[in-house]
């Protein structure tokens, strides 16, 4: 079980990105983080595994607190959370094998991670698992010969080799088009139910978090104002995540129907959409 207690992060510059957060993720479930841009979904996720040091709070996993581990134990306890990233984070030029295997390096000995050489058991799970995310066959790829789909593919399976009591998933859509975002959270919600992995999203479509997620945590400026099912989250509830509590206007733009995507209603991140397109 991941427990995130009272979770708070300022940023050196003074930006009071979290404040407060508490959650617990038990079992085998699929929580989406939903959120207005600069919420602090991402500082969230990060947090937990401490690629971000939370400045107040406590973060446990089963028996370890995560934030009180050294460099040298955090290393080890980073086997236990896998994570899947919006930008994938694949070795370009080493093959989809090679990037999947790459989850299995943790548990080699330093001379056996030097060397890349890994168990044949290893090498077998790769290979089963690269055939249930669809990329049987494509073990010798370069990963720079892949579609941004097929990508997200390789990350999952690289997340899912690599045993974790926790996958962590931060935007792992926002890359793709709508239909390949459909395909990829199909893919990871299935295989984490498979393998009895809890799930934590960090989203920003709402209606992708209703479909595939059991349970959704809303952050609007730092605080969690929401936490319940996603049969709960109605207008009321996503007033409070996305509107500061004010109702929606009706009748003006952004009025439109409740399954649309909440975070382009929010003007600050199509500009941010639009400025990053035009470096990509
Ligand atoms: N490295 C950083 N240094 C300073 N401030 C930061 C840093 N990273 C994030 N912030 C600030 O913290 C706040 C939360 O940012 P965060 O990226 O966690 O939000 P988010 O909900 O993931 O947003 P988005 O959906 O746009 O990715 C924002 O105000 C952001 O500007």
């Amino acid at each position: 079980m991941l427990t995130a207690q009272n979770i708070s992060k300022t940023y050196p510059g003074g930006e009071e990105a979290l404040r407060g957060v508490s959650f617990d993720v038990t079992g085998d479930e699929v929580v989406a983080i939903i959120g207005p841009s600069g919420a602090g979904k991402s500082t969230l996720i990060e947090c937990i595994n401490r690629l971000t040091e939370p400045t107040d709070g406590e973060i446990r996993l089963d028996d370890v607190t995560v934030t009180a581990l050294s460099d040298r134990q955090l290393r080890r306890t980073r086997r236990d959370i896998a994570m899947i990233f919006q930008e994938y984070n694949l070795v370009e030029r080493l093959t989809v094998m090679e990037n999947v295997l790459s989850g299995r390096l943790g548990y080699l000995s330093t001379w056996n991670a030097f060397r890349r050489k890994f168990p044949a058991e290893d090498i077998e799970f790769a290979r089963e698992t690269l055939e249930r995310v669809g990329l049987g066959g494509h073990e010798r790829d370069r990963a720079d010969e892949l579609s941004g789909g097929q990508r997200q593919r390789v990350g999952i399976a690289r997340a899912v080799v690599q045993r974790p009591k926790i996958m962590l998933a931060d935007e792992p859509t926002s890359s793709l088009d709508p239909e390949t975002s459909h395909a990829v959270m199909e893919l990871l919600t299935e295989i984490a139910a498979d393998e009895r992995i809890p799930v934590l999203i960090n989203i920003h479509e709402v209606e992708l978090a209703v479909e595939y997620a059991d349970r959704i945590i809303g952050l609007a400026d730092g605080e969690l104002v929401f936490d319940g099912p996603p049969e709960a989250l109605d207008e009321t509830a996503k007033d409070r995540i996305y509107r500061g509590g004010e109702p929606r206007e009706h009748g003006t733009d952004s009025g439109r129907s409740s399954s649309a995507d909440e975070r382009s209603e929010d003007g600050r991140t199509v500009e941010n959409k639009l400025a990053k397109q035009r470096y990509e």
